[in-house]
């Protein structure tokens, strides 16, 4: 291996390996240092590839989708087992990481199996499995070490009962109930995708709401379907102890109240993984999660040389984000000044059913005081949705009605994930209302939901406006919607 290098990257999840190919993209020398034996990261060992691959696996296999149609006891596969959900993972996984190994390649990013560590700021030590060193020099250095799961010490975490996000992944068996600790992202994904598969789950949340940053009006529908299903909430109450007694976890509340299940998941958020990394010999430190602080437009830390990225810099830790920061890093090291991102990204929450918004949520909106209309569309308004024979899912759109300019688009149901990105173009475009009007969509689509959502906002603004303010031929107010 050779010693300099113009680039260092410390781990291989999305915001490394997007940073190394950029720089390499560049002309430049890269070394990437991974600790796992295989490139990709949480992102793909144990986060958002592994998840989503067991929700598309559960939702095909229990023949979830098509049970608007058949009916709630509608099943593909009547005995599923933790067999038939780890194959398709084992085999996307090794998809994806062959995919990202070619990658590599081709662009002539080397990567070293091994665990960094900085010896000086611009020298960093490569520990491998059977305990080698290697040394290797940098002028530039990219933390992209991400998180992994937050373990304190009260839970008694045994890998078979009480498990944490990563080592879901392992069961050789579903349970027949789940306690689900912590409503964030990761505990809502897992516990919905679960109760999906009829195995009765109860969500456990210390504060009194969860996923605050979703629109209310979605969340009162998430919540409703949540228990419509049978999913049990138990909000506003923090957790006093966890224990395993008679091969069952028992989680008993401050409230007084108590959950038994077969399995207990904890996914009350991730610490930046940074204890291997000995950043004061780099001159740096981390806060209480082990995050570290950077410069929001460049990505550099306390000391310029050294970029962070992804998860390990806190929110919005996504995949999706941390890849361009990853890329906006390398390309600000190499002397490249690109534009800053817009606005606004898309959230993309793969809970069954799933959520997506961009923008504003309405108490957004409201607390910045910007007069606004909000326009509803059903899915099971839509032709496309009888076809699916969906009878749940619904998206909600903000306008200015200073400006008509679109605000926020927030879509709960099938194909959230997909359908939000016409809104965050128009949303990133400043488009207006009367792009929805006045554009044909593709019929029949779930996509026909913005336009639907428009006309209904569009006639409340017409008709708050009064008769005066109504154009008279080419814009009649639509009825009946
Ligand atoms: C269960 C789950 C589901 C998720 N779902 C989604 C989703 O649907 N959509 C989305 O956008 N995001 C999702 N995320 C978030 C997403 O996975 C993260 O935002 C993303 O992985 C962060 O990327 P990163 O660049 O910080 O690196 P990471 O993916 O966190 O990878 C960091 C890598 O660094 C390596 N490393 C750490 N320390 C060292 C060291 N000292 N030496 C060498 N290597 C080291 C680690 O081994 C790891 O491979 C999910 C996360 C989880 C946990
Ligand atoms: N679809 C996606 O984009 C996706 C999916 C999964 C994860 N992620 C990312 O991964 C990150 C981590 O997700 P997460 O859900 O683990 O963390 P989180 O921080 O988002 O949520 C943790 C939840 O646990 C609760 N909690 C905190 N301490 C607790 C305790 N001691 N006992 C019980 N509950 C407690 C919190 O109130 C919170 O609701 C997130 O920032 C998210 O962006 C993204």
């Amino acid at each position: 291996m050779q010693k300099h290098f113009d680039l260092v990257v410390i781990g291989s999840g999305p915001s490394g390996r997007r940073g190394a190919v950029q720089a390499a993209k560049l002309g430049k020398s890269v070394l990437v240092v991974e600790k796992g034996r295989r490139v990709g990261g949480v992102s793909v060992h144990t986060g958002t590839i592994p998840s989503k691959t067991i929700r598309e696996t559960v939702l095909n296999l229990s023949g979830w989708r098509e049970r608007g149609f058949y009916g709630r006891s509608y099943r593909v596969k009547q005995d599923i087992s933790a067999g038939d959900l780890m194959g398709r993972l084992h085999k996307t996984l090794e998809h994806e990481v062959e995919v990202l190994e070619h990658q590599f390649h081709r662009n002539g990013v080397q990567w070293a199996h091994g665990t960094a560590r900085f010896v000086e700021p611009h020298v960093i030590e490569i520990v491998g499995e059977d305990g080698e060193c290697r040394r290797a020099e940098a002028d530039f250095v990219l933390l992209a070490c991400g998180t992994r799961p937050f373990r304190p010490d009260y839970v008694p975490f045994d890998g078979s009962i009480v498990l944490d996000g990563d080592e879901i992944l392992d069961i050789t068996q579903l349970p027949r109930s789940l306690t689900v600790i912590g409503a964030g992202v990761i505990g809502v994904e897992y516990a919905t995708i679960f109760s999906a598969l009829d195995v009765a789950v109860t969500l456990v949340e210390p504060r009194a709401t969860f996923l605050d940053f979703i629109d209310k009006e979605l969340m009162e529908e998430f919540v409703h379907e949540l228990r419509d299903r049978n999913v049990g909430l138990r909000l506003g109450s923090a957790v006093k102890q966890i224990a395993v007694v008679n091969g069952r976890a028992q989680c008993r509340l401050e409230n007084g109240r108590s959950v038994v299940s077969d399995m207990l998941l904890f996914a009350a958020g991730r610490v930046g993984a940074v204890e291997a990394l000995d950043l004061p010999a780099a001159g740096l430190s981390a806060d209480h999660r082990g995050r570290l602080t950077v410069d929001a437009q460049t990505m550099q830390t306390a000391q310029p040389h050294i970029y962070a990225t992804g998860d390990v810099i806190g929110f919005p830790s996504l995949a999706s984000t941390s890849m361009e920061q990853g890329r906006l890093a390398t390309l600000h090291a190499f002397g490249h000044q690109p534009p800053s991102p817009p606005e606004f990204f898309p959230y993309g929450i793969y809970s069954v059913p799933e959520i997506s918004v961009v923008g504003m949520s309405e108490e957004e909106v409201q607390r910045r005081g910007i007069a606004y209309e909000t326009g509803i569309a059903r899915f099971r308004e839509t032709s496309r949705g009888h076809i699916m024979g969906l009878d749940s899912g619904m998206m909600k759109m903000l306008f200015s009605i200073k400006t008509r300019r679109l605000l926020g688009v927030h879509i709960i149901g099938e194909g959230a994930t997909e359908l939000i990105h016409i809104g965050q173009a128009v949303l990133n475009l400043r488009g207006t209302i009367d792009y929805f009007i006045q554009n044909t969509f593709n019929y029949p689509t779930l996509a026909e939901a913005y336009k639907i959502a428009s006309l209904d906002a569009w006639n409340k603004l017409q008709a708050a406006a009064g008769p005066a303010a109504r154009p008279v031929a080419e814009e009649p107010v639509v009825e009946g919607e």
